[in-house]
């Protein structure tokens, strides 16, 4: 390693006016100076200079991208550019993702001396459990949080693309809580089963007597948006005559309300959801390609949860302190294998219905694989038959632990198809028809 001159103590005493943690580094990782910001914030080791950025920060004993983790010093070391990424990082609150900033600075010979890193914390997503944020660790969620750390500071239109129960309405919340219209509202609007006259008053407003039934002028969700963001989710349920709409007001920012001739001004970013590939819906005809075009400015796609398995330990006790938070339950091991090895068709929404009815059932502190539903102990599936079954160790409980009441108030609740009920009570199709057929 060759040695670094010492910085200059102009750039040391710049770096300490800055209200963002900054630490200063040369190209050998090692920590030159920490601003005011850093140290006091920090909780880090007092003996900070001289260690290395990766000791510090992540506890790794090599740098990053020996470790599985892009380098933002080692990015700029080869680009000879500004380095972003996200990274978790082990802070004073416990392990939390951190916004990083790399900058090079040259020498007078031109070479990069060194950098600077400037660290923010990304609020809106932890690594370990902790309630309403997105939580997740694995490669795949960690690539989705970086696009949403990029995207969420500008007013870019953003097209969340997942499975259902994947997390797509935290996410929009996630990018509307780090964006600059963080203190404006954020409103959420399910665009499916809207029929297009009951769309386009929800969404741009009427005037009273616009239509039957309009006896006071009300204003739409646009408006209701304003200075905030507009999530709309199932966007590929919109009718085709209201797409075109929808358009006119992205490409214009106007609307009018329904009944009404007067043109309204808009001021909302758009951030949309749909778990059906849009891109297939234009070929179909289902959806205009001018409109795909536009909403899918930023494509980010939510993995499933099977793709991410890794981080289902860490989801369930994240999940189980929001259903039972007075319980403080735990997870024996056989049935964390079981929910580890299922492949959640209703993803991440099915996991939190699954442990709240397991700790329904459960009296004790720590569920066992008896109150996990049958589809998680049935060896049928490819990836289960790898694996002993989980009935090895437990009763498997007899589907439909839910009574008669239960099921009727759930299906009642339900809006979409029976196939996502099944999967969000956890029971299988089968035995949702068989119980629906059943109730009196
Ligand atoms: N990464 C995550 N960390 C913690 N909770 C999560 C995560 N992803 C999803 N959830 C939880 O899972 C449930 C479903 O999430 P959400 O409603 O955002 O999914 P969705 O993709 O919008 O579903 P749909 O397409 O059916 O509308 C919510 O309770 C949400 O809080």
């Amino acid at each position: 390693m060759t040695a670094t001159p010492p910085p200059l103590p102009e750039l040391v005493s710049f770096l300490e006016t800055l209200p963002e943690p900054h630490i200063l580094c040369d190209r050998n990782y090692r920590i030159l100076a920490a601003n005011a910001a850093y140290r006091a914030g920090s909780g880090r080791p007092a003996d900070l200079i001289g260690r290395t950025c990766f000791e510090v920060s992540h506890r790794y004993p090599v740098p990053c991208d020996q470790a599985g983790e892009s380098c933002p010093l080692a990015r700029s070391l080869k680009s000879g550019q500004r380095e972003r990424v996200v990274h978790l990082h082990h802070t004073p609150a416990g392990e939390s993702y951190e916004n990083i900033e790399l900058s090079p600075v040259r020498g007078s010979d031109g070479q990069i001396a060194y950098f600077i890193e400037k660290l923010e914390p990304l609020p809106v997503a932890r690594g370990l459990a902790d309630a309403p944020q997105l939580t997740g660790r694995a490669p795949a969620f960690r690539a989705m949080l970086e696009l949403v750390a990029r995207v969420a500071p500008s007013e870019a239109t953003v097209l969340l693309q997942g499975e259902s129960g994947t997390g797509k309405e935290l996410v929009a919340q996630a990018i509307h809580d780090a964006s600059r219209r963080a203190r404006g509202p954020f409103v959420a609007v399910d665009c499916s089963g809207l029929t297009e006259t009951l769309f386009e008053s929800e969404l741009f407003g009427h005037e009273r007597g616009a239509f039957t039934g309009a006896t006071a002028r009300r204003i739409g969700l646009v408006e209701a948006a304003g200075g905030g963001t507009l999530f709309l989710d199932e966007m590929g349920d919109i009718p085709l005559a209201m797409q075109v709409k929808l358009l006119r007001l992205l490409e214009t920012g106007t609307y009018r309300r329904v009944g009404s001739t007067e043109l309204l001004r808009s001021d909302i970013r758009l951030i949309s959801a749909t778990h059906r590939p849009l891109k297939s819906l234009v070929e179909q005809g289902q959806f205009r390609q001018d409109l795909f075009y536009r909403v899918n400015t930023f494509p980010i796609s939510l993995p499933p949860l099977r793709q991410r398995r890794e981080d289902i330990a860490l989801l369930a006790a994240a999940l189980l302190e929001r259903v039972a938070p007075e319980r403080h339950l735990s997870i024996a091991a056989d049935t964390l294998a079981c929910l580890e090895n299922y492949d959640y068709p209703g993803n991440v929404r099915e996991l939190r219905n699954i442990l709240q009815r397991a700790s329904l059932l459960c009296d004790g502190d720590t569920l066992q694989s008896r109150h996990l539903p049958e589809e998680l102990h049935d060896p049928g599936t490819p990836r289960q038959a790898e694996q002993p079954p989980c009935r090895s160790t437990a009763m498997a409980v007899p589907a439909g632990s839910l009574n008669d009441a239960e099921l009727a108030a759930a299906l009642r609740a339900h809006q979409g198809s029976r196939k996502t009920l099944a999967a969000r009570l956890g029971m299988s199709e089968r035995t949702l028809y068989r119980r629906l057929k059943s109730l009196p």
